[in-house]
Protein backbone atom coordinates (compact mmCIF):
# COMPACT_ATOMS: atom_id res chain seq x y z
CA UNK A 1 0.00 0.00 0.00
CA UNK A 2 2.07 3.24 -1.18
CA UNK A 3 -0.57 6.00 0.54
CA UNK A 4 2.12 6.36 3.58
CA UNK A 5 -0.79 7.22 5.97
CA UNK A 6 -3.22 4.36 5.16
CA UNK A 7 -4.13 3.23 8.83
CA UNK A 8 -4.83 -0.54 8.56
CA UNK A 9 -7.51 -2.58 10.74
CA UNK A 10 -6.91 -6.53 10.67
CA UNK A 11 -9.92 -7.93 11.99
CA UNK A 12 -9.43 -11.69 13.92
CA UNK A 13 -12.69 -13.53 14.74
CA UNK A 14 -12.44 -15.86 16.80
CA UNK A 15 -14.17 -19.12 18.58
CA UNK A 16 -12.11 -21.04 21.15
CA UNK A 17 -8.49 -20.18 19.64
CA UNK A 18 -6.69 -19.59 23.07
CA UNK A 19 -3.58 -21.69 21.91
CA UNK A 20 -3.21 -19.69 18.46
CA UNK A 21 -3.78 -16.24 19.07
CA UNK A 22 -0.99 -14.92 20.98
CA UNK A 23 1.46 -16.74 18.31
CA UNK A 24 -0.62 -15.09 15.18
CA UNK A 25 -0.91 -11.58 17.24
CA UNK A 26 2.89 -11.75 17.90
CA UNK A 27 3.39 -12.47 13.76
CA UNK A 28 1.42 -9.60 12.61
CA UNK A 29 3.35 -7.43 15.15
CA UNK A 30 6.30 -8.52 13.25
CA UNK A 31 5.62 -8.19 9.62
CA UNK A 32 2.79 -5.55 9.92
CA UNK A 33 4.22 -3.10 12.95
CA UNK A 34 2.02 -0.56 11.90
CA UNK A 35 -1.95 -2.17 11.86
CA UNK A 36 -4.16 -2.45 14.44
CA UNK A 37 -6.10 -5.54 15.33
CA UNK A 38 -9.59 -6.14 16.18
CA UNK A 39 -10.11 -9.54 17.69
CA UNK A 40 -13.64 -10.39 16.88
CA UNK A 41 -14.52 -13.10 20.11
CA UNK A 42 -17.78 -15.02 20.37
CA UNK A 43 -17.65 -15.57 24.00
CA UNK A 44 -15.45 -18.34 23.21
CA UNK A 45 -15.61 -21.05 26.12
CA UNK A 46 -12.00 -21.51 26.17
CA UNK A 47 -11.05 -17.78 27.67
CA UNK A 48 -10.11 -16.25 24.16
CA UNK A 49 -11.89 -13.32 24.85
CA UNK A 50 -10.35 -12.80 28.27
CA UNK A 51 -6.98 -13.50 27.16
CA UNK A 52 -7.24 -10.77 23.72
CA UNK A 53 -8.51 -8.58 26.62
CA UNK A 54 -5.44 -8.77 28.63
CA UNK A 55 -3.16 -8.58 25.86
CA UNK A 56 -4.90 -5.34 24.94
CA UNK A 57 -4.99 -4.02 27.96
CA UNK A 58 -1.26 -4.76 28.89
CA UNK A 59 -0.92 -3.01 25.59
CA UNK A 60 -2.48 0.23 26.60
CA UNK A 61 -0.90 0.25 29.54
CA UNK A 62 2.72 0.65 27.94
CA UNK A 63 0.72 3.49 25.94
CA UNK A 64 0.63 1.55 22.30
CA UNK A 65 -2.81 -0.25 21.95
CA UNK A 66 -3.21 -1.84 18.71
CA UNK A 67 -5.32 -4.62 19.53
CA UNK A 68 -9.13 -3.99 20.37
CA UNK A 69 -11.50 -6.79 21.27
CA UNK A 70 -15.22 -6.69 20.58
CA UNK A 71 -16.78 -9.50 22.82
CA UNK A 72 -20.19 -11.13 21.68
CA UNK A 73 -22.60 -12.50 23.28
CA UNK A 74 -22.24 -16.03 21.66
CA UNK A 75 -21.30 -18.50 18.76
CA UNK A 76 -23.07 -16.41 15.96
CA UNK A 77 -21.44 -17.05 13.01
CA UNK A 78 -17.99 -15.75 10.84
CA UNK A 79 -20.12 -13.83 8.87
CA UNK A 80 -21.67 -11.76 11.25
CA UNK A 81 -18.08 -11.61 13.13
CA UNK A 82 -16.81 -9.76 10.64
CA UNK A 83 -19.96 -7.73 9.66
CA UNK A 84 -19.29 -6.31 13.46
CA UNK A 85 -16.12 -6.07 12.99
CA UNK A 86 -16.45 -3.72 9.45
CA UNK A 87 -18.73 -1.47 11.06
CA UNK A 88 -16.39 -0.67 14.38
CA UNK A 89 -13.27 -0.22 11.60
CA UNK A 90 -15.80 2.04 9.70
CA UNK A 91 -16.40 4.00 12.63
CA UNK A 92 -13.05 4.63 13.32
CA UNK A 93 -12.20 5.83 10.22
CA UNK A 94 -9.36 2.71 8.90
CA UNK A 95 -8.46 2.89 5.81
CA UNK A 96 -7.51 -0.45 4.78
CA UNK A 97 -9.65 -3.51 6.54
CA UNK A 98 -8.13 -7.35 6.31
CA UNK A 99 -9.84 -10.23 6.85
CA UNK A 100 -7.40 -13.14 8.74
CA UNK A 101 -7.91 -16.27 10.51
CA UNK A 102 -6.60 -16.42 13.52
CA UNK A 103 -5.26 -20.55 13.46
CA UNK A 104 -1.94 -19.43 11.96
CA UNK A 105 -3.30 -20.82 8.90
CA UNK A 106 -2.99 -16.87 6.81
CA UNK A 107 0.78 -16.11 7.16
CA UNK A 108 1.39 -12.81 8.27
CA UNK A 109 4.47 -12.45 6.05
CA UNK A 110 1.83 -12.59 2.90
CA UNK A 111 -0.05 -9.51 4.29
CA UNK A 112 2.31 -6.82 3.64
CA UNK A 113 2.12 -8.15 -0.43
CA UNK A 114 -1.76 -8.00 0.27
CA UNK A 115 -1.42 -4.19 0.98
CA UNK A 116 0.60 -3.43 -1.95
CA UNK A 117 -1.63 -4.91 -4.02
CA UNK A 118 -4.64 -2.59 -3.01
CA UNK A 119 -2.56 0.23 -4.48
CA UNK A 120 -4.02 -1.09 -7.84
CA UNK A 121 -7.28 -2.51 -6.52
CA UNK A 122 -10.61 -1.85 -4.19
CA UNK A 123 -9.94 -5.89 -3.38
CA UNK A 124 -7.76 -7.82 -2.72
CA UNK A 125 -8.08 -12.14 -2.67
CA UNK A 126 -4.97 -14.09 -0.81
CA UNK A 127 -5.46 -16.38 -3.27
CA UNK A 128 -4.91 -20.73 -3.04
CA UNK A 129 -5.65 -21.21 -6.60
CA UNK A 130 -3.94 -19.23 -8.91
CA UNK A 131 -0.48 -19.95 -9.91
CA UNK A 132 2.36 -19.31 -7.17
CA UNK A 133 -0.33 -20.44 -4.87
CA UNK A 134 -0.64 -23.79 -2.42
CA UNK A 135 -1.97 -24.96 0.85
CA UNK A 136 -0.17 -27.21 3.33
CA UNK A 137 -1.18 -30.30 5.34
CA UNK A 138 -5.01 -30.40 4.51
CA UNK A 139 -6.61 -33.38 3.96
CA UNK A 140 -7.94 -34.62 0.47
CA UNK A 141 -11.25 -33.76 1.12
CA UNK A 142 -10.63 -30.25 2.20
CA UNK A 143 -8.84 -29.83 -1.17
CA UNK A 144 -12.07 -31.30 -3.27
CA UNK A 145 -14.15 -29.13 -1.00
CA UNK A 146 -12.46 -25.77 -1.69
CA UNK A 147 -11.54 -26.97 -5.08
CA UNK A 148 -15.29 -28.02 -6.07
CA UNK A 149 -17.12 -24.54 -4.11
CA UNK A 150 -15.10 -22.66 -6.54
CA UNK A 151 -15.42 -24.22 -9.10
CA UNK A 152 -18.98 -24.01 -8.53
CA UNK A 153 -19.37 -20.18 -7.41
CA UNK A 154 -17.17 -19.64 -10.84
CA UNK A 155 -19.66 -21.84 -13.13
CA UNK A 156 -23.26 -20.23 -11.32
CA UNK A 157 -21.98 -16.73 -10.03
CA UNK A 158 -20.00 -16.37 -13.78
CA UNK A 159 -17.32 -14.25 -12.07
CA UNK A 160 -13.80 -15.06 -12.83
CA UNK A 161 -12.13 -15.71 -9.61
CA UNK A 162 -10.49 -18.91 -8.71
CA UNK A 163 -10.37 -18.55 -4.95
CA UNK A 164 -13.54 -16.84 -3.80
CA UNK A 165 -14.28 -19.03 -0.71
CA UNK A 166 -11.06 -18.13 0.75
CA UNK A 167 -10.67 -15.68 4.22
CA UNK A 168 -7.94 -14.03 3.57
CA UNK A 169 -8.48 -10.28 2.17
CA UNK A 170 -7.94 -6.41 2.22
CA UNK A 171 -10.56 -4.49 1.09
CA UNK A 172 -10.19 -0.48 0.85
CA UNK A 173 -12.40 0.52 3.31
CA UNK A 174 -14.59 2.83 0.84
CA UNK A 175 -15.49 -0.35 -0.69
CA UNK A 176 -16.52 -1.99 2.19
CA UNK A 177 -19.20 1.23 2.49
CA UNK A 178 -20.43 0.59 -0.59
CA UNK A 179 -21.32 -3.13 0.00
CA UNK A 180 -24.58 -2.83 2.01
CA UNK A 181 -23.17 -4.87 4.82
CA UNK A 182 -26.81 -4.06 6.37
CA UNK A 183 -28.69 -6.60 4.53
CA UNK A 184 -25.64 -9.42 4.12
CA UNK A 185 -27.35 -12.48 5.55
CA UNK A 186 -24.68 -15.15 5.13
CA UNK A 187 -23.37 -16.58 8.40
CA UNK A 188 -20.77 -19.19 7.58
CA UNK A 189 -18.11 -19.20 5.34
CA UNK A 190 -20.45 -18.25 2.56
CA UNK A 191 -19.66 -15.09 3.56
CA UNK A 192 -16.79 -14.88 1.50
CA UNK A 193 -18.34 -15.46 -1.74
CA UNK A 194 -21.39 -12.60 -0.38
CA UNK A 195 -18.89 -10.40 -0.19
CA UNK A 196 -16.62 -11.07 -3.35
CA UNK A 197 -19.95 -11.40 -5.38
CA UNK A 198 -21.22 -8.33 -3.80
CA UNK A 199 -17.36 -6.44 -4.70
CA UNK A 200 -17.83 -7.69 -8.39
CA UNK A 201 -21.26 -6.64 -9.31
CA UNK A 202 -20.49 -3.08 -7.90
CA UNK A 203 -17.38 -2.86 -10.45
CA UNK A 204 -14.85 -2.79 -7.98
CA UNK A 205 -11.20 -3.81 -9.31
CA UNK A 206 -10.80 -7.12 -7.71
CA UNK A 207 -7.61 -8.47 -7.61
CA UNK A 208 -6.22 -11.88 -6.65
CA UNK A 209 -2.66 -11.89 -4.96
CA UNK A 210 -1.27 -16.17 -4.50
CA UNK A 211 -0.58 -17.11 -1.12
CA UNK A 212 0.49 -20.32 0.97
CA UNK A 213 -2.87 -21.53 3.41
CA UNK A 214 -1.08 -23.78 5.89
CA UNK A 215 -3.61 -26.14 7.83
CA UNK A 216 -3.84 -25.17 11.55
CA UNK A 217 -1.72 -27.16 13.79
CA UNK A 218 -3.59 -26.40 17.28
CA UNK A 219 -7.60 -26.35 17.73
CA UNK A 220 -9.62 -27.30 15.55
CA UNK A 221 -11.50 -26.05 11.73
CA UNK A 222 -15.42 -24.82 12.75
CA UNK A 223 -16.34 -25.75 9.12
CA UNK A 224 -19.51 -27.66 9.30
CA UNK A 225 -22.25 -29.50 7.24
CA UNK A 226 -24.51 -26.33 7.97
CA UNK A 227 -21.54 -24.57 6.60
CA UNK A 228 -21.61 -26.46 3.46
CA UNK A 229 -25.18 -26.40 3.22
CA UNK A 230 -25.86 -22.65 3.73
CA UNK A 231 -23.33 -21.90 0.92
CA UNK A 232 -24.32 -24.01 -1.38
CA UNK A 233 -28.28 -22.90 -1.21
CA UNK A 234 -27.08 -19.51 -0.76
CA UNK A 235 -24.62 -19.78 -3.89
CA UNK A 236 -27.78 -21.51 -6.15
CA UNK A 237 -30.40 -18.63 -4.84
CA UNK A 238 -27.62 -16.05 -6.17
CA UNK A 239 -27.21 -17.44 -9.10
CA UNK A 240 -31.28 -18.30 -10.08
CA UNK A 241 -31.25 -14.51 -9.16
CA UNK A 242 -28.18 -13.15 -11.42
CA UNK A 243 -30.14 -15.37 -14.73
CA UNK A 244 -33.51 -13.77 -13.78
CA UNK A 245 -32.38 -10.27 -13.79
CA UNK A 246 -30.07 -10.93 -17.18
CA UNK A 247 -33.02 -12.35 -18.65
CA UNK A 248 -35.19 -9.38 -17.51
CA UNK A 249 -32.83 -7.08 -18.70
CA UNK A 250 -32.54 -8.87 -22.11
CA UNK A 251 -35.90 -8.44 -22.45
CA UNK A 252 -36.66 -4.82 -21.35
CA UNK A 253 -33.63 -4.49 -24.28
CA UNK A 254 -35.61 -5.89 -26.57
CA UNK A 255 -38.88 -3.62 -26.24
CA UNK A 256 -40.68 -7.44 -25.60
N1 LIG B 1 -16.16 -14.92 16.10
C1 LIG B 1 -16.29 -16.07 15.43
N2 LIG B 1 -15.20 -16.62 14.84
C2 LIG B 1 -15.37 -17.78 14.17
C3 LIG B 1 -16.60 -18.44 14.05
N3 LIG B 1 -16.42 -19.56 13.30
C4 LIG B 1 -15.10 -19.59 12.97
N4 LIG B 1 -14.46 -18.53 13.51
C5 LIG B 1 -13.05 -18.15 13.38
O1 LIG B 1 -12.81 -17.97 12.00
C6 LIG B 1 -11.50 -18.39 11.67
C7 LIG B 1 -11.58 -19.49 10.58
O2 LIG B 1 -12.27 -20.60 11.10
P1 LIG B 1 -11.78 -22.12 10.83
O3 LIG B 1 -12.86 -22.99 11.30
O4 LIG B 1 -10.41 -22.32 11.31
O5 LIG B 1 -11.75 -22.08 9.24
P2 LIG B 1 -11.18 -23.15 8.24
O6 LIG B 1 -11.96 -24.39 8.36
O7 LIG B 1 -9.69 -23.23 8.31
O8 LIG B 1 -11.65 -22.37 6.95
C8 LIG B 1 -10.87 -21.44 6.25
O9 LIG B 1 -11.15 -21.75 4.95
C9 LIG B 1 -12.50 -21.47 4.54
C10 LIG B 1 -12.74 -22.03 3.18
O10 LIG B 1 -11.71 -21.86 2.33
C11 LIG B 1 -12.70 -19.99 4.55
O11 LIG B 1 -13.97 -19.64 4.02
C12 LIG B 1 -12.59 -19.56 5.95
O12 LIG B 1 -12.72 -18.15 6.01
C13 LIG B 1 -11.24 -19.98 6.52
O13 LIG B 1 -10.23 -19.15 5.95
C14 LIG B 1 -10.84 -18.86 12.97
O14 LIG B 1 -10.09 -17.81 13.52
C15 LIG B 1 -12.06 -19.22 13.85
O15 LIG B 1 -11.81 -19.14 15.23
C16 LIG B 1 -17.74 -17.84 14.69
O16 LIG B 1 -18.87 -18.33 14.65
N5 LIG B 1 -17.52 -16.66 15.34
Amino acid sequence: MTEALARVLVIVPTYDERENLPGALDRLRTHVPDADVLVVDDGSPDGTGELAEKISEAEASEGRQRVHVLHRAGKLGLGTAYVAGFGWALERGYDVVVEMDADGSHRAEDLPRLLDALTDADLVLGSRWVPGGSVLNWPVSRHVLSRGANTYTRIVLGIPLRDATGGFRAYRAGLLGRLGLDDVASQGYCFQVDMAWRAVRTGARVVEVPITFVERALGQSKMSRAIVVEALVNVTRWGIAERSRRVAGAFRRSGR
